[in-house]
């Protein structure tokens, strides 16, 4: 019998047409639909346009929208297909992976460089992936389909602004490759996955501090008040900068003396952090219990953080939940 599959459209490349001030999400989601009429071999499909927005423009209330549109509809149909701008797709795949955890039936992210519309496009062969990938039985949990592959929602990153290989997953293998409209499983199918018990209540005060040579803590002092969460962005392995005249240390221990959540990545895409190695990283981990987040992507540890901000009693709990891995968002002391 032919799968049901809700496609839900939110804008994004895939969706623009022309104007004079540049391209404007405006095609809806049956317009797509009927770029790729293939797609109605393989299953059936009902739409939902929820909005149309260039994804710059997306925040955690839309992915509130999506999460929720999802829940309702998740005993109606055998999988979803979301349309999306791919500048912040990895953000909602991530956010939708927490917000919607251990989902057993598909929830797939897609999306495009060029418009559907256009003579050279990427849209009509990511629209047909999507659902075929979401059509198919070895599909699972939130992934995005893009260029043949089918990413983990935690792990996929956007790495090329322009050419259709956008996406690459990090860190994790792809989770299944589509190529000939044939689909070829990557990971097995995890056990324990049903259902998703929603949880959609974010706490967006999170606040990301991309360090470069010479940067002053000072800014440290200011955000603070506003913020609930600081995640740093630091070089390499990990670590502060110590310089003589400036103890950026100090300023990082008085977020979290104020009892708010520091996090430290780093800047390099692949292989994570290790703070342990450099003196830079080991004092301020050692002293002031700076949460590492090792291989886990800026999208999951923002999104991460966001989910678990408002779930969390204290510090000692929060760090012990974003340590804890959730759709393969970070692997185990033992597998890094
Ligand atoms: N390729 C794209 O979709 C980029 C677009 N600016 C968006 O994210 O909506």
């Amino acid at each position: 019998m032919m799968k049901k599959i809700l496609m839900l459209a939110t804008g994004g490349t895939i969706a623009t047409l022309k104007t004079e001030e540049g391209k404007v999400p405006q095609l809806t989601s049956q317009e797509l639909l009927r770029t790729v009429p293939e797609i109605r071999e393989i299953c059936q499909v009902e739409t939902r346009q929820l909005f149309q927005l260039d994804s710059t423009n997306v925040h955690p209330e839309h992915w509130k929208k999506i999460a929720r549109a999802i829940l309702e509809q998740y005993d109606a149909y055998d999988g979803f297909v979301i349309t999306h701008g791919t500048d912040t797709m990895a953000y909602t795949a991530a956010a939708l992976s927490y917000m919607l955890p251990d989902a057993r039936k598909p929830i797939v992210l897609t999306g495009a460089q060029n418009s559907i519309g256009e003579r050279e496009t990427d849209g009509r062969r990511n629209l047909l992936d999507a659902f075929l990938y979401a059509s198919s039985d070895c599909a699972w949990g939130v992934t995005i389909v893009f260029d043949g592959q089918a990413m983990l929602g935690t792990r996929a990153k956007k790495l090329r602004t322009k050419s259709y290989h956008a996406f690459s997953s990090i860190g994790y293998p792809e989770v299944a490759r589509i190529r000939d409209r044939k689909v070829y499983p990557v990971l097995p199918v995890p056990e324990g996955l049903g259902r998703p018990v929603a949880n959609l209540e974010l706490d967006p005060l999170v606040f990301v501090l991309k360090l470069i040579p010479g940067i002053q803590p000072d800014v440290l002092r200011l955000l603070r008040p506003a913020y609930h969460a600081l995640i740093v962005e630091g070089f390499g392995v990990g670590g502060v900068p110590y310089y003589a005249t400036a103890d950026f240390a100090r300023e990082v221990g008085a977020w979290i003396e104020a009892g708010k959540v520091v996090i430290m990545t780093t800047q390099v895409i692949y292989e994570g952090s290790d703070m342990s190695v450099y003196q830079v990283g080991h004092q301020i981990k050692q002293t002031y219990g700076v949460i590492e987040a090792y291989d886990m992507t800026l999208e999951s540890v923002v999104t991460k953080t966001m989910h678990l901000l408002p779930r969390c009693r204290d510090l000692t709990e929060f760090r012990t939940r974003f340590l804890t891995p959730v759709a393969h968002d970070i692997l185990l002391p033992a597998e890094r």
